[in-house]
C-alpha cells in the first residue's frame, strides 16, 4: 500500500469512457443529438478534474479510444491508455485496473464513471477513506440500482460488475457497500435529462455549467 507523509493512501483511479460520439445515448433527447457528444466530454472533464484535486489521489487513468477525449484529459493531468480490448465496459476497468498495477503493483485502485459532474472533491476523500477499510467496497448510483465507485485494495483483483442492476451483482461479489451520508455528488451519475437536472441542483463543474449555460432555457441555468 502505498502511505502519504500523514499516512493516507494514495489511490489510483480508473475512469472508463466511451468514444464520444457513442456517450450518453440516452441523453439524446434532452440535448439534441449534436450536442451530446459535448457534453459527455464536459461530464468526463470535471470528473477527472475533481478527481485529480484530491488529496489522496495519485493519478487518474482513463480509459478510452476516443482522440479528442484523450487529449483533453491528457491536457488536465490523467493517463490516458487506449480501450484495446474493445469489449464492454467491465473488459475496459479491467484492462483499466491491469495498466495501474502493471506500474505499481501495490496499488489501491477503484473504478469511476465519468459521467459524475456534479463530482466534489471532500466527497469522493471520504468516500476512498472509507473504501480503505475494505478489500474491495462499491458505492451505489443515486436511484439504488447501479454503481459509480468500485475500489480494490492492494493484492485485490477489482472484478468490475457494472452495467445495469450492478448494485446486486457488486454485493453479491462479496464486495461491501459503503453507506455514507453527505456523499450525493459521487452517487448522482448522468444518464438522463432528469439526471443532468439533479446534478445542476447539486452544483455542477465549470465545463458542464459553461455547456448548459449555451441552452439556458432547457437547464434553467
Ligand atoms: N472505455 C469504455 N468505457 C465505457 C464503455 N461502456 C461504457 N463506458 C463508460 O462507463 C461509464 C458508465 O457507462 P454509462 O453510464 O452506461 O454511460 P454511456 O454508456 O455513455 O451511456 P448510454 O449510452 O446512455 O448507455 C461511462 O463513463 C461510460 O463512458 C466501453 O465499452 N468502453
Ligand atoms: C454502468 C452502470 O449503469 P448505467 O449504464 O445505468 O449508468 C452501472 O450502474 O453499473
Amino acid at each position: 500500500m502505498i502511505a502519504g507523509d500523514n499516512g493516507a493512501v494514495h489511490w489510483s483511479l480508473v475512469v472508463p469512457l466511451k468514444p464520444l460520439a457513442l456517450a450518453k445515448s440516452r441523453l439524446s433527447e434532452a440535448t439534441g443529438g449534436a450536442m451530446r457528444p459535448r457534453f459527455a466530454l464536459a461530464f468526463a472533464q470535471d470528473t477527472v478534474s475533481r478527481a485529480l484535486s484530491c488529496r489522496t489521489v495519485r493519478d487518474v487513468v482513463v480509459v478510452t479510444d476516443d482522440p479528442l477525449a484523450a487529449a483533453e484529459l491528457t491536457a488536465l493531468g490523467a493517463r490516458v491508455v487506449p480501450d484495446s480490448p474493445g469489449a464492454g465496459l467491465n473488459a475496459a476497468l479491467a484492462h483499466g485496473a491491469a495498466e495501474v498495477r502493471a506500474r505499481r503493483p501495490a496499488a489501491a485502485l477503484a473504478a469511476l464513471n465519468a459521467d459524475l459532474p456534479a463530482l466534489r472533491p471532500d466527497e469522493l476523500e471520504r468516500v476512498l477513506a472509507m473504501a480503505r477499510q475494505f478489500p474491495r467496497a462499491f458505492l451505489a448510483d443515486a436511484a439504488g440500482i447501479g454503481t459509480t465507485f468500485l475500489s480494490a485494495a492492494p493484492g485485490t483483483e477489482l472484478r468490475p460488475a457494472f452495467g445495469g442492476h450492478s448494485r446486486h451483482r457488486h454485493l453479491a461479489s462479496g464486495a461491501v457497500e459503503i453507506e455514507l451520508d453527505g456523499v450525493e455528488s459521487i452517487r448522482r451519475d448522468v444518464d438522463t435529462g432528469d439526471d443532468l437536472r439533479a446534478a445542476l441542483a447539486l452544483g455542477v463543474g465549470p465545463r458542464t455549467a459553461a455547456r448548459c449555460a449555451t441552452a439556458p432555457a432547457a437547464w434553467g441555468s
